[in-house]
This record gives C-alpha cells, structure tokens and sequence, in this order.
C-alpha cells in the first residue's frame, strides 16, 4: 500500500527518542566491533549469551513499525526510523542532509568497515543506497517529493571506508509528477568516485497532499 504521508504524524516524547537515538548509536558501534573483532570464540559465545538478554528486554514492548517521518515544528522533514537517514535506527549512517544555497542537498559521509563490498571498498549497493536518499531528498527540496522510478550509478573508482567524503544532488529538470534529479560523491581531494541519475515520479495522492502544503 502507498505510504499516506499526508496524515498527521505521531508526536514523540523527545526526551526518550534522544534515548532511542543514543541505544541506536550504541549499536552501530556494536555492529563495528563485530564486524571488526578478533577475541576468541569463547569470548564470542560469552557476548552472545548477553546479547540474547538484552534484546529480549528490548523485545519486552513492541511497535508494529518504525517509528514514522513527522513535520518539526521548523517545517523540516524527520524520520527518526529511516534505514539511511534515521537517528533511532541503527541501520541508518545515519546520513544528515543540508540543503546547499543552490537549492539542492549535501551531506558528508565518511562510511565504516562495516560497509565494505570489495577489499577495502564500499558496497556499491551502499552507495546506490545513499545516493537513492540524498537525491529524493534534494527533490523534496525542490518543492516536488516522489519515489524512486529508476536510479542509475556510474561508480568511477573504487570508494575508500574511514575518510571523509561528500555527496551533492541536485534536481536538473520537472516535468508533472516526474522530476530529473542528479548527484556526485566526491573525495576530499576533489575527485569525482561516483555519480548517480534518477527519476523521481510524486505519486498522485502526494501531488494533492503537497499542493494543499
Ligand atoms: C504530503 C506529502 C509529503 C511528502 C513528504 C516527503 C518529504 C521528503 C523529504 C525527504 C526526502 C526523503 C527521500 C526519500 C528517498 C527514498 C526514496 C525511496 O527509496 S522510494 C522507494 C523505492 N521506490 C518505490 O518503491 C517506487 C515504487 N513504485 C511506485 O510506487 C509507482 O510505480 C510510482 C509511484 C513510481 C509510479 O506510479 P504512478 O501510478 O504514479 O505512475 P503512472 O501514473 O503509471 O506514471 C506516471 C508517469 O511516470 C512514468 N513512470 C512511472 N513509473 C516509472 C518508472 N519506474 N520509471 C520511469 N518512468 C516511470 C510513467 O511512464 C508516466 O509517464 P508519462 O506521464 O506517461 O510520460
């Protein structure tokens, strides 16, 4: 079914989704450590056993979802859930987008081992990933919002993990519901790693929804 972003969201406690966000940072640096670890497979057993216990007590209360995107008081769009961009989810970089004078988005990145595809590279689908956000979000910049149709990477080199990079999208073009938006990823030398174009279509109910906006 088509996500209603129209509807009015949840409004949190912020106290305890600054909890949520610290518990989700704290993950992230647990997938890290396994990821990374080299201790021996008594001591890999020992942490898994405390592992079990503790997500059982998370498992204690339950949503049936994510927690949803939600309009902050300031008019910008949040989405503490996101898989790229969401402070309470583990999952997510997270990635944080600034929308650029020129009307478009940037974002510095600097991805983990945890992200690696090839040897000492980044998963390209990693990349497709945070291209597929950083160029939905410069859309939604734009004035449009949609869904990806179609995404397209050119991966010009081999992406680096532990250094800081960026990315910039921009939307080239609209037409109706369709809206042309391109991207790069940049070294912090200045050299261009991979590129991205998309087309992003804004469904028809989200079309009257930012209209009545
Ligand atoms: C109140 C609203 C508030 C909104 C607020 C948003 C704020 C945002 C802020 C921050 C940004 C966040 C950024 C997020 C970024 C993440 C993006 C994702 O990961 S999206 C998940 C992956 N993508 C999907 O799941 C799509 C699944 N597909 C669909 O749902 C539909 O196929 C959809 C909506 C893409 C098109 O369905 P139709 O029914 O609207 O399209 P039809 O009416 O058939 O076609 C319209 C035109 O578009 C073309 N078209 C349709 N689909 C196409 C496609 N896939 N590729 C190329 N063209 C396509 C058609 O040929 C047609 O063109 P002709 O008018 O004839 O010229």
């Amino acid at each position: 079914m088509m996500p209603d972003l129209a509807q009015p969201q949840e409004s949190g406690d912020g106290t305890r989704f600054a909890a949520l966000a610290v518990l989700a940072q704290q993950v992230r640096d647990l997938v890290d450590a396994v990821v990374l670890t080299d201790v021996p497979e008594e001591e890999l057993t020992a942490v898994t056993a405390d592992l079990v216990a503790l997500t059982e007590r998370l498992k204690e209360s339950r949503r049936a979802a994510p927690l949803p995107h939600e309009w902050t008081p300031d008019g910008r769009f949040r989405h503490l859930g996101n898989a790229v961009t969401g402070e309470c989810n583990p999952h997510a970089l997270p990635l944080v987008i600034e929308r650029t004078p020129e009307g478009g988005s940037r974002a510095e990145i600097t991805f983990r081992p945890t992200h690696e595809g090839p040897p000492a590279a980044v998963h390209g689908g990693v990349i497709a990933m945070i291209f597929d956000h950083l160029l939905g979000d410069a859309v939604a910049a734009s004035g449009a919002a949609g869904l990806t149709g179609t995404l397209s990477v050119r991966y010009r080199r081999p992406v680096p993990y532990g250094q800081p990079m960026t990315a910039h999208a921009a939307v080239s073009r609209g037409e109706g519901r369709k809206t042309w938006v391109e991207g790069t990823l940049t070294s912090a030398g200045g050299t261009v790693l991979a590129e991205a174009t998309a087309l992003f279509i804004t469904p028809a109910q989200w079309a009257e929804a930012l209209g009545a906006r």
